[in-house]
């Protein structure tokens, strides 16, 4: 299986050299040549079928001309050792918690998968990989924790300052070894940018092989379909067809879960909810693709400006903006939407959502009001403690601190203020 770049077509890369690599050269997204559907009796019988195995017959096509089946069986394993429960909250309406793993949030499983992969194809290698990443939130704990300690792999983590939770920044600021930690003096879309640049910066690439952790990077991307399959396999919808509503901030999540149904999952419907960050919803109305200064909210991991994978999506519906529509509906809202809803629900059924999983709930109330006859899944994508203040605040309770949280709670932070791309160079220069 080959990766072309999405900017040009003829510019291919096997998966190690995209993942290596974390960009095309000519700096498209890269994407798989083709995704071949799973035969029919695998969704039959996906209930009998463990998540390891899911995963790996998921994943095989587009990673097995680089790793052996007993490495990515080990990768996999690796990966998923933890649980993807869904909930159903009420009649016709289920949550995907994906904040079982080490750092409470769904990123875990891109990184870890990613991490691993890295190491594999580090073994024997001379020269170390810098990855580079930025983070609105919870991207970066979740690599500082799957790349720790990976041999051959140094991992720099930039991410706004002052913009991410106490804990997010706990995650990414404390582990030490292997990882450093960059405050930048902006917004996530200036992290992003910075790294962009770095990667165009030939005084650097000359020096040092640099890839990305983000969701650009295919290894971070493509796992990530893994639990949408685990959502298929438990679902109970009696019927109904399904719908997913994905809280989406820089879009890998929800184009990882329409690759999922180019597999042949029978899926009718995905909502991109967003909160007020919102170039996809108008996108989706008018065909206008407009990027903007992203804007802080509560459910900060969503604070971006320009989704760097939304290009991914609408290629997937060749640029069509009459075929996406019809796969993908798109809705935003205010904080103080979310907070209404965190509230609503947690009145009615007891069940705490965290900011971004209750973007994802309006998302799919909202589709369901012309689409009653489906049964909606929406992705809990980040524990609810990760944003203790705004729960505490706004439903009066103090959710138990769970172990992995607490674990570095009392940590120090060490972190690299800066304030322009020259600093980050001058760092990974001297580096
Ligand atoms: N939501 C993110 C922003 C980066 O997204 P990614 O999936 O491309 O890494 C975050 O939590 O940092």
């Amino acid at each position: 299986m080959k990766f072309y770049s999405l900017n040009n077509q003829n510019i291919q890369a096997t998966f190690k050299e995209a993942v290596i690599a974390g960009i095309a050269p000519d700096k498209g997204l890269y994407f798989p040549e083709s995704i071949i559907p799973l035969p029919a009796d695998f969704f039959e019988n996906i209930e009998k079928l463990s998540n390891h195995e899911i995963a790996f017959q998921a994943i095989h096509q587009f990673v097995s001309e680089d790793i052996p089946d007993e490495a990515l069986k080990d990768i996999i394993a690796n990966t998923l050792d933890f649980d993807f429960p869904v909930v159903e909250i009420e009649e016709n309406v289920a949550t995907l918690e994906l904040f079982h793993g080490p750092t409470m949030a769904f990123k875990d499983v891109g990184a870890r998968f990613m991490a691993n992969c890295l190491g594999y194809f580090s073994q024997g290698e001379k020269q170390d990989v810098t990855v580079l990443v930025a983070t609105s939130g919870d991207t970066g704990g979740a690599v500082a924790n799957g790349f720790l300690g990976v041999d051959g792999v140094k991992v720099v983590i930039l991410y706004p300052s002052g913009k991410v939770s106490e804990i997010q920044e706990k995650q990414l600021t404390t582990l030490g070894l292997n990882i450093e930690a960059m405050e930048v003096d902006g917004v996530f879309d200036d992290c992003q940018r910075m790294v962009k640049t770095a990667f165009l910066d030939t005084e650097i690439t000359d020096h040092k092989k640099l890839t990305s952790a983000n969701s650009i990077n295919v290894a971070r991307w493509l796992p990530q379909l893994f639990y949408f399959l685990f959502a298929y396999k438990q679902a109970k919808p009696k019927g109904k067809e399904i719908v997913f509503s994905v809280p989406s901030g820089n879009f890998g999540n929800i184009c990882a879960g329409m690759v999922a149904q180019k597999l042949g999952m029978p899926v009718k419907h995905f909502v991109a909810s967003t909160n007020v960050n919102d170039v996809v919803p108008k996108f989706m109305e008018s065909g206008v693709y407009e990027p903007m200064p992203s804007v802080a909210t509560i459910s900060n991991a969503m604070d971006v400006g320009d989704p760097s994978n939304f290009v991914r999506i609408r290629h997937l519906y060749q640029d069509d903006l009459e075929t996406l529509q019809k796969s993908l509906s798109s809705y935003s809202f205010t904080d103080e939407n979310t907070k209404a809803i965190m509230k609503e629900v947690y009145s009615k059924t007891g069940y705490v959502m965290d900011p971004h999983g209750a973007v994802g709930y309006l998302g799919l109330k909202e589709y369901q009001k012309s689409n009653p006859n489906t049964f909606g899944i929406f992705l809990e994508t980040a524990h609810p403690v990760k944003f203790l203040d705004v729960v505490q605040d706004t439903l009066e309770i103090s959710p138990k601190i769970p172990p992995q949280i607490m674990k570095v709670m009392d940590k120090e932070k060490k972190s690299y203020k800066i304030s322009s791309y020259e600093e980050l160079k001058q760092f990974l220069l001297d580096d």
